[in-house]
């Protein structure tokens, strides 16, 4: 099949592809010029990660799209329904990122904890005076052994920062849509395994109201899940990370609980703005900030890259 890679293919997945007989272009092609580079290249395979939008007006503009296909996890870019009741298969990668996004949530609470992006940010602009400053902001730093941890969403990515969070000695507690028993496994290098019940809750008020951290692992939400109702059901000095979407956390509310005490820290990942987000955000030093980068690592790319070529290759023969 003839297959764009729109916003990048990994060596892995392109490797695959080619030696599983497709034809692969990879281009960045502008939102506004692709239709046409679609038609004009009669494109069947059109491979996107969060960039591209594959809204109802492209579908229905490029005819010979067969197959849509998402490097990563969340399809809040692509009208799906749409596609699908126009006999197009949208197809994504669900867990081949979530280590990544996992790992990322822990280096933000790491940095954080330890107001890393503070000393950033002081480090190389300020002189000796500064550097007390610098010290002292030091001095509220925290472990994260031992603190409670909420995270909001079990799924894939949910699941591994659980683990992780076990593995640091924290307390955990986890929000779903429907409370729930389920069981997770930590796996050691020695092929060991030690599994550990998690009961969930549906409760956010309960949820919310011991936390020290707490991650966001959810879909994209109508309407905002952290706002200020929510932000006056946590304790003083919370530190938050969003790596799920923008719009998740009202980023206005978000400044003003960092304002009034209630929020020592947060890093964001992904705005309600991308790629520039709020200049309020930007210039926050209470903020630690990363461009959506959560899924962004060679080992998640290279994964995505081949669960994606392996799909599109086993779809194909139905096509011949
Ligand atoms: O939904 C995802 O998989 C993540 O948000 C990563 O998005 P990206 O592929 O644009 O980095």
């Amino acid at each position: 099949m003839k297959i764009l890679a729109n916003d990048g293919i990994s060596k892995a997945g392109k490797k695959a592809l080619e030696e599983g007989g497709q034809e692969l272009l990879e281009n960045k092609i502008p939102q506004e010029e692709l239709a046409d580079f679609i038609n004009q290249n009669n494109v069947e395979v059109l491979l996107v990660r969060s960039a591209t939008k594959v809204r109802q007006d492209l579908i229905d503009a490029c005819p010979s799209l067969k197959i849509i296909g998402r490097g990563g996890v969340g399809m809040d870019n692509i009208d799906v329904e749409y596609a699908r009741g126009k006999g197009i298969k949208v197809i994504n990668t669900p867990s081949a990122s979530s280590r990544s996004v996992a790992e990322m949530v822990f280096a933000h609470f790491l940095s954080l904890a330890r107001f890393l992006h503070e000393s950033n940010r002081m480090m190389p602009l300020e002189g000796e005076s500064k550097f007390n400053d610098l010290k002292k902001s030091y001095s509220k730093a925290v472990e994260l052994s031992g603190k409670t941890l909420g995270v909001i969403g079990f799924g894939g990515i949910g699941k591994e920062v659980v683990k992780m969070a076990i593995a640091f000695g924290m307390q955990v507690k986890v929000l779903t849509t429907k409370a729930r028993t389920e069981s997770i496994s930590l796996k050691f290098f020695d092929g060991q395994r030690v599994d550990f019940q998690i009961e969930t809750t549906d409760n956010m008020e309960e949820f919310l109201k011991d936390l020290d951290f707490l991650t966001i692992n959810t879909p994209k939400t109508d309407g905002y899940l952290i706002d200020n109702e929510q932000f006056k059901m946590m304790k003083d000095g919370i530190f938050i990370v969003n790596t799920a979407r923008g719009g998740v956390i009202n980023e206005k509310s978000l400044i003003d609980a960092i304002e009034a005490g209630k929020v020592a820290g947060a890093a964001l990942d992904v705005f309600e703005e991308e790629p520039t987000p709020a200049l309020s955000l930007l210039m926050n030093p209470a903020l630690s900030l990363s461009p959506h980068l959560g899924g962004n690592t060679v080992d998640a790319q290279e994964k995505i890259g081949t669960e994606l070529a392996e799909q599109i290759i086993e779809l194909s023969k139905s096509y011949k």
